[in-house]
């Protein structure tokens, strides 16, 4: 592909702009792991082809003087619904990797979810992002005393909610990432797992045999219940996708949903998630706040999926593009980006604030050809 933007110092206008620098400059490997879906990647396609079919239904003359978009997460409070998810092995990107990210949603006062599987520590992290917002996302893996010592740590650092991800007993399959035999480079440590019994390493054999040899195929609702009682810390369960799991994620205590497929690099041709989003929000009514990624590339998307019912959504490749691209500033530069797409797409709706983005701003297309039998 060629390159959209100039070099280092052309500043990108959007994410693909973003994305497009990243392409042209990350390594192959690299590249290629961040970028791919699982099997034919309908799913990848899906996550952004639906929030396409979604049309937008904006109200007029309405004062939009003063367009706030603040909100709260969990009773925090962040500056925008616009968050950054959890990323694996950022240090590849930037070697900056998860310090700069942490550090650009503090500076624009979001969330930072910081992953598992990290090339920064626990603790790092938190003394780079001071009183920023962070939380911790969780795999629970066969050895519940490594699992229990991760909450202990993240719940010493300051992280505020624990993000469980259920969609992962198995990596999926990424094909370009097995044609090149993907492994973290040799430079860099899973950094939370670098000592004694609990020394990780996933250079040698590469993610999906280090998933087959330590995740647990046998987790079940009764291990949620198992880490609520271990860890005062609000639990929100991540790669949820039915109303049905939606409902017993709220029996079983979670606060928050967060509506995910993966990036679409789990089970390929799951819907997308602005797609599954509805019938999640409806189910939930209420019980836990909902949240969603996938695809969110715009302040358009974002603001679709708050329309349906999302509380915030997060963003996974896009704030790996600013990385690659200039580091904290690239994240930062992202996160601006969408804020200001979406705070543009509320002034346009006449929209001031988050609490009044409702449903009847968006319409399926579908409604355009046969609006009567909607
Ligand atoms: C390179 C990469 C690494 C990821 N690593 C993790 C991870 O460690 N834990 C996790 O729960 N999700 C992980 N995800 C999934 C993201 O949290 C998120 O669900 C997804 O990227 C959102 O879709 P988007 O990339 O289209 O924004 C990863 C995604 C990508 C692209
Ligand atoms: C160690 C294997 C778990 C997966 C880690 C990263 C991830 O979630 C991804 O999508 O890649």
């Amino acid at each position: 592909m060629a390159p959209v933007v100039a070099g280092a110092d052309a500043t990108p206008l959007n994410v693909d702009e973003f994305e497009a620098y990243a392409r042209t400059y990350l390594p192959k490997k690299t590249l290629d792991y961040y970028v791919s879906g699982a099997d034919d990647m309908v799913t990848l396609k899906e996550n952004r082809a639906a929030f396409t079919r979604l049309k937008l239904m904006p109200r007029v003359l309405r004062d939009v003087r003063h367009i706030d978009t603040a909100t709260t997460l969990l009773g925090q409070p962040v500056a925008t619904p616009v968050c950054i998810a959890p990323s694996a092995m950022q240090r590849m990107a930037h070697p900056d990797g998860e310090l700069a990210s942490s550090a650009a949603a503090a500076a624009q006062k979001t969330c930072f979810v910081l992953s598992t599987i990290s090339t920064t520590s626990i603790e790092d992290v938190a003394a780079s992002n001071g009183a920023g917002l962070r939380w911790y996302q969780l795999y629970i893996f066969k050895d519940r005393e490594l699992t229990r010592d991760l909450v202990v740590r993240a719940e010493k650092a300051g992280y505020k909610a624990l993000v469980l991800t259920v969609d992962t007993p198995i990596l999926g399959s990424r094909e370009a990432d097995l044609r090149n035999g993907f492994a973290l480079p040799r430079h860099l440590t899973m950094a939370n797992f670098t000592g004694g019994k609990h020394a990780h390493r996933v250079n040698e054999v590469g993610l999906s045999q280090y998933t087959k040899e330590l995740f647990d195929l046998n987790i079940t609702w009764d291990d949620v219940a198992w880490l609520k009682s271990i860890t005062s810390l609000p639990i929100v369960v991540k790669g949820v996708l039915t109303p049905e799991d939606a409902v017993l994620a709220c029996d079983v205590g979670c606060q928050g949903i967060l509506v995910s497929n993966h990036g679409a690099r789990q089970l390929d041709t799951v819907p997308a998630t602005i797609e599954a989003l509805p019938a999640i929000v409806q189910a939930v009514a209420g019980r836990a706040e909902v949240y969603l990624d996938g695809g969110v590339r715009r302040g358009t998307d974002a603001f679709k999926a708050l329309a349906l019912g999302a509380r915030a959504v997060f963003l996974g490749r896009p704030t790996l593009w600013g990385l690659a691209h200039s580091g904290q500033q690239g994240v930062e530069d992202v996160l601006k980006m969408v804020t200001s797409e979406l705070a543009h797409a509320m002034m346009f709706s006449a929209t001031t604030s988050i609490a009044e983005i409702g449903p009847n701003y968006v319409r399926h297309e579908a409604y355009f050809r046969s609006p009567s039998k909607l």
